[in-house]
């Protein structure tokens, strides 16, 4: 085979063009100041061009080689051949279908995610600090459709998806009522929700005071309902301090910033917003992954940046089929899964005791799932048994070519461990939604390329956080009116 003449007219891989050295008379195109120019006796030595999806063989080439047999493209699209003229030559011509299908389709739904999450802009966002003067904007929701359970019960809440209506009017057969009972937001959350508990309660947010202290001594005997988030929730000290208080409202899913324990031992309700969030939490993991895998952020950067006319980006990692292991199957970890395998990615889980129905496979110790995932989800509860669930170990277990996904809490992951796996090249990735001292994120990463940082915009879009602020209002109206609660967790 080393007479067969072969003209390369693109750049490929250096892989293929050093095969094709070590099998051909390789002929490189560039290599001459244009292919008329080639020397007649190679001319007439090529048998075979090979090209990509940027460089072809056009008519004139085709017709300028008189031995020629066969273009091979290194693209499954052909538009740089001109394969009428090939046919009518009786030339061969080959691409390379089916092998990228799964890696275009991959790329096509991480970039349909980081355009409608603004994946990159948030990433962009962590990286420039700008996160500590405040969240970023909501964006929009990937998933069509959010149910909530027992919506008949919300009476006045609208929700729905495709144009989300917001809710304007307190029930009336509680408004007047309602307009004397204290409320405390204790963080500053979505604007539309602020505005209807201020419509409808006494409202006291907690940013306007001083202190904890100024607010209490003003106004604790008036505050019967508290309404947390997942950065601010209702400690011990607070639901001790306030005589009057009948629940504990969540906006988030999370509810580690809560003290349980003492809502329980004094018969206080909490509620929380699961079930509307898991399709957006979940849509934004693969996200991430895609985001992470295929460096969809830092290629971003390389095309805004003007660096692509010197030169390709480097190649990346595929998705498909990578094993996914997630720490915590509930409802989130359970979308992830369902997603993942659209991916054709075999799952498994850690979980404190395995699920009976389950069809994934459990690892009872999260450094065996790290050893036997590319890609670790951390996707549980933050407890005292999850704090740092990602340490030292499991970070040496998933290894230089293992990926963590952290959609949980900032806490679940040992960061100091992690910042140092990643900066010593001793974890291949992370894609980090979550940090354990929001909004401040170790400057070490804001360099690194093999990361993905965003600011806990998991449930963070449009949709989604009005579908949560009206599950907080019907919840605190389902308790005021002496009706079941719509989502209590307590
Ligand atoms: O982090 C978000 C939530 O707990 O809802």
């Amino acid at each position: 085979m080393g007479s067969i003449g072969v003209l390369l007219v693109a750049n490929v891989i250096p892989y293929l063009e050093q095969e094709l050295d070590k099998r051909y008379k390789l002929f490189r195109a560039w290599d001459y100041p244009n292919v008329a120019q080639l020397p007649s006796q190679h001319v007439t030595a090529i048998r075979a061009v090979v090209g990509n999806a940027s460089a072809g063989a056009d008519a004139a080439l085709i017709e300028a080689l008189p031995k020629l047999e066969i273009v091979s493209s290194f693209s499954v699209g052909v538009d740089k051949v001109d394969v009428e003229k090939c046919r009518e030559k009786g030339i061969r011509v080959t691409y390379t279908p089916e092998v990228l299908t799964d890696e275009v389709a991959d790329l096509a739904i991480g970039l349909m995610l980081a355009v409608l999450r603004r994946i990159c802009e948030s990433d962009r966002f962590v990286r420039s600090g700008q996160w500590k003067r405040g969240d970023y904007k909501l964006t929009t929701k990937g998933t069509s459709s959010v149910r909530i359970p027992n919506q008949s019960l919300l009476g006045s809440v609208a929700l729905h998806c495709d144009s989300v209506e917001f809710l304007t009017q307190p029930n009336p057969n509680f408004a007047g009522e309602m307009e004397s009972i204290g409320v405390l937001l204790v963080a500053r959350v979505l604007p539309y929700l602020d505005q209807e508990l201020d419509k409808r309660y006494k409202l006291f947010r907690a940013w306007e005071y001083p202190n904890r202290e100024q607010l209490l001594s003003q106004h604790a005997a008036a505050i019967r309902a508290v309404v947390a988030s997942s950065s601010a929730g209702a400690d011990a000290a607070l639901i001790e301090a306030l005589p009057k208080l009948e629940i504990v409202s969540s906006f988030s899913v999370g509810v580690d910033k809560i003290d349980k324990e003492k809502c329980r031992e004094k018969g206080i309700p909490v509620t929380y917003t699961p079930d509307v969030l898991t399709d957006e939490v979940a849509d934004l993991t693969i996200g991430l992954i895609l985001a992470l895998l295929r460096r969809i952020c830092e290629c971003d950067r390389f095309v805004r940046s003007g660096q692509w006319k010197r030169g390709n980006y480097k190649l990346t990692t595929k998705f498909s089929g990578k094993t996914v292991g997630i720490i915590g199957l509930g409802r989130i970890g359970e979308a992830i899964a369902k997603r993942a395998e659209g991916f054709k990615c075999p799952i498994s889980y850690y979980s404190r005791t395995e699920k009976r129905d389950s069809k994934y496979k459990y690892y009872p110790s999260v450094v065996e799932l790290a050893s036997n995932s590319d890609i670790l989800v951390v996707a549980c509860a933050l407890t005292e048994e999850t704090h740092h669930i990602i340490n030292r170990e499991v970070i040496n277990a998933l290894g230089p070519k293992g990926y963590l996904i952290n959609i949980g809490r900032g806490k679940h992951v040992d960061e100091t461990e992690l910042v140092s796996a990643l900066v010593e090249g001793r974890l291949g990735g992370a894609g980090l939604d979550v940090f354990e001292n929001e909004p401040s994120v170790p400057e070490e990463l804001f360099g690194l390329e093999n990361v993905v940082l965003l600011p806990h915009v998991g449930s963070a879009t449009v949709e989604t956080r009005t579908a949560m602020a009206d599950l907080v209002l019907g919840n605190l109206e389902a308790h005021f009116l002496g009706k079941p609660l719509l989502t209590p967790l307590i």
